[in-house]
């Protein structure tokens, strides 16, 4: 484990006669006795889950409805513990501590356990660590969960503090082989027989070839990293590193952890907020290999409300109109406004009559206006408003009945109009025409129709009167013109935002409550041919079914330097309750006004107690590739430290020249990934400016999986064995941020990089464009 320090490895070569490879063979023979320990005990506990499934079944045979439940209840337990037990069989035990002996143990939290290393005096207990906890039949700890307080020293001992550790031990399996072993000896100062084998855990993590899913760092999780992972949950955690320190896999292994930790607390949802579906596709196996799935939902900011998901992208321009603060404003005015231009329905009644008392009431425009203005007054959501808007409309239709009447002269007289009146309201509240009249004139409004009124500049530029520009309002009208008449035109992540804004200045319509029936219940003679459990199951099955959490116990945000202050607020309104961690690098911040955002967190946050931490270190990127992207980090963020990479691979980036005349543009980029898909054994990622991605997929036609197209925006967060990044001086003119989308470009690649310029990235004789020089 190369990043901790100066810890001895003792590198071995695969020579018969090689002294090294005896040690590393009875090392590796002793991990496997101790694995197949562990398969024997899992062997039984999952013999016995099995036992309970089936005695469960047959209990269903006697039949008090008690026995039923329990029964129920038991195949439901019984059948958790097998999936936990069967997907985590694989590859489960990856490390190995040996301790010295403790002056108090129990302040350590270690378990006290029987040394396997007998032999040596100094190390006091062995402790081996996996995925899950498993004890042997006396209670003994066989493995210890990577998350538990005992298996921290385990990430955390260096070889300047290494604590009571003496020997970190890696360990590698296939399946049930025991295939290799790396140590890490951290007290080399201290005399004793151990053994040390190896070359490097991390290292060879780090050089593996990447594919399209994100791995977890369970076994080589590093010190700082470790720290992160295990902060306390109350609060708000914030991390800040540049790319590859790993903000990404600690976001992800601390949902793991917090929910091994207090499980019935973050039973209430742990909510990840990734930046594109295209990282959420990429790191959604991480949790189901650290055995978590189901508490965590990961999903795309733009994502976050069920319906109404992004499909598109915006301009620059009009994300960072959309993305303002300002826009709260706008949207409650447009709110307010949409009665009088609902898209999509009819043209609202211009007058509203009706026949009651004998005359024919009438209240024109003027008077719908009024009534509208006071129902409207506060700052209720609209569609609750409806009941208020009826009275206030019936109020207006007495006030008409009663235009030419004197005022009531005595009490009885008051009284008699009193209930006069109350017959006219259920009379008229009653006629069709008024009902049909009230949902024209004040219909349910949707956030999709408020926002596609905003399609007309005119009506845009009324509500955004003194906030936006003209010129701003012409950016936004139009970009809603893809909403349609109807408001279902596609959405980008910034519109989700509003969408979701809207919903609250709207309300939810009332709606007389529907019963919820199951189609199933209503065939006949189904109640003969099911079971008890089977009911049982459906119940559980609706009960549990994919609804939509609106609150959550725990939200972690990754690349948090990308919300606008509109999407902040979104994410706010489902973690009122919540405790955070926020990981992001302002330095890759594709949003122009970084300090809007930061006051936006701020303001969701409120008064939280914040804890902060900085990696340091970068994982991805050879150096040879973090010092060409470090020149455009001075230029995007003058004075940001560069996190130093932890390998090189010697290879240099390539700088090629292409013209952009787009056939040859094409032809270039296409050689070029050719040559790298031979190179390298994983993905190879073309990434260009958004507007050019269409483009760049044609490039790249018929080479195969490995091989993809990325706009500058969607390769946030992702990784490949070598990237193509073209048009560099494109990518860094997209937007004001823009040279910080060029740095998260550039950093992309854990193998090789190659620079492909046009004519306007003035490349010198080398080929290396003016921004990297
Ligand atoms: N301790 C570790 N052991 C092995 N691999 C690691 C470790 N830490 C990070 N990595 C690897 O380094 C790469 C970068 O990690 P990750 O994507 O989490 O970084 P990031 O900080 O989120 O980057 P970016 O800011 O560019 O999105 C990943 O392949 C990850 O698996």
């Amino acid at each position: 484990m190369g990043a901790h320090g100066t810890a001895q490895h003792t590198t071995t070569t695969t020579a018969q006669a090689d002294p090294h490879e005896t040690v590393r063979e009875r090392e590796i023979a002793e991990e496997q006795r101790h694995l197949d320990v562990v398969y024997r005990r899992l062997e039984e506990k999952l013999a016995e889950a099995e036992y309970i499934l089936e005695d469960a079944v047959k209990r269903v045979h006697v039949g008090t409805p008690g026995a039923l439940a329990e029964r129920d209840a038991q195949v439901y337990r019984a059948g958790a513990h097998l999936h936990r037990l069967n997907s985590e069989f694989e590859d489960f035990l990856f490390g190995r501590i040996d301790l010295q002996q403790a002056d108090r143990p129990e302040e350590h939290g270690i378990p006290s356990q029987t040394p396997l290393d007998r032999d040596d005096p100094t190390i006091a207990e062995t402790l081996h660590i996996g995925r899950i906890g498993v004890l042997d039949a006396e209670y003994g700890p066989l493995v210890i969960d990577w998350r538990a307080p005992a298996a921290a020293p385990f990430y955390r001992a260096t070889p300047v503090e290494p604590g009571r550790v003496v020997r970190r031990r890696v360990i590698r399996s296939k399946g049930r082989r025991v295939v290799g072993v790396e140590d890490d000896l951290l007290r080399p100062d201290l005399p004793t027989d151990l053994a040390v084998v190896g070359d490097g855990a991390l290292m060879a993590a780090l050089g593996r070839a990447r594919s399209h899913t994100m791995r977890d760092i369970v076994s080589s999780i590093q010190k700082e990293q470790d720290e992160v992972i295990r902060a306390p949950a109350a609060g708000a955690t914030l991390v800040t590193g540049g790319p590859g320190t790993g903000k990404t896999a600690v976001a992800l292994h601390r949902a793991a952890y917090l929910l091994y930790q207090d499980r019935r607390r973050y039973a209430g949802g742990i909510l990840v907020v990734s930046p594109t579906p295209l990282l959420v596709a990429y790191t959604e196996g991480v949790l189901p290999s650290l055995g978590e799935e189901g508490q965590v939902a990961i999903r795309a900011v733009g994502n976050l409300v069920d319906g109404d998901e992004a499909t598109t992208y915006d301009t620059p321009e009009a994300a960072r109109i959309k993305g303002s603060p300002r826009m709260v404003q706008v949207l409650r005015r447009a709110a307010r406004a949409a009665l009088d231009a609902p898209s999509g329905s009819a043209a609202a009644p211009a007058e509203l009559r009706v026949a009651a008392l004998g005359q024919v009431l009438r209240l024109d425009a003027a008077a719908l206006r009024e009534v509208r203005r006071t129902a409207l007054g506060g700052t209720t959501p609209v569609n609750l408003l409806r009941p208020r808007a009826r009275r206030l409309l019936l109020d207006a239709l007495w006030a008409e009945v009663n235009r030419h009447r004197p005022r009531p002269a005595d009490r009885a007289e008051r009284e008699r109009r009193q209930e006069e009146r109350e017959s006219f309201d259920e009379y008229v509240t009653d006629l069709d025409g008024f009902q049909d009249f009230l949902s024209a004139w004040w219909p349910d409004l949707t956030p999709r129709r408020v926002l596609a009124t905003l399609r007309s500049g005119r009506t845009l530029g009324r509500v955004a009167r003194r906030v936006l520009s003209p010129e701003e309002v012409r950016v936004l009208a139009a970009s809603w013109r893809r909403l349609g008449d109807d408001g279902r035109g596609a959405l980008s992540a910034h519109d989700v935002a509003l969408v979701d804004e809207l919903g609250l200045l709207l309300g939810e319509p009332a709606r007389p409550r529907i019963r919820q029936i199951d189609p199933a219940d209503q065939l006949t003679g189904l109640d003969e041919v099911t079971t008890y459990a089977d009911r049982m199951s459906r119940d559980r099955a609706r009960r549990e079914g994919p609804v939509e959490r609106t609150e959550y116990a725990h939200v972690i945000v990754d690349e948090a330097q990308d919300l606008t202050p509109m999407q902040w607020r979104m994410i706010g309104r489902r973690a009122r309750l919540a405790t955070w961690t926020i990981v992001g690098d302002p330095a890759q911040s594709s949003w122009p006004h970084p300090e809007e955002a930061r006051a936006a967190m701020d303001e969701v946050l409120g008064g939280k107690p914040r804890r902060r931490y900085t990696l340091t270190t970068n994982y991805r990127n050879p150096a040879e590739i973090a010092e060409v992207a470090e020149r455009v980090l001075a230029l995007a963020a003058p004075g940001t430290p560069s996190p130093a990479a932890v390998r090189s691979t010697g290879v240099l980036p390539r700088f090629a020249a292409a013209p952009s005349v787009d056939g040859r543009f094409a032809s270039a980029a296409r050689t070029e990934v050719e040559r790298l898909l031979a190179e390298v054994d994983g993905t190879v990622a073309v990434v260009v400016p958004m507007e050019r991605r269409g483009e760049a997929a044609g490039w790249i036609a018929g080479l195969g999986d490995r091989a993809v197209a990325l706009g500058s925006l969607e390769a946030k967060g992702l990784e490949y064995d070598a990237t193509v990044v073209a048009d560099p001086t494109g990518i860094a003119g997209e937007s004001e941020a823009g040279l910080r989308v060029l740095y998260v470009a550039l950093t992309r690649a854990t193998q090789r990089l190659t620079v492909l310029c046009g004519p306007d990235d003035l490349p010198d004789s080398e080929g290396v464009p003016a921004l990297l020089r």
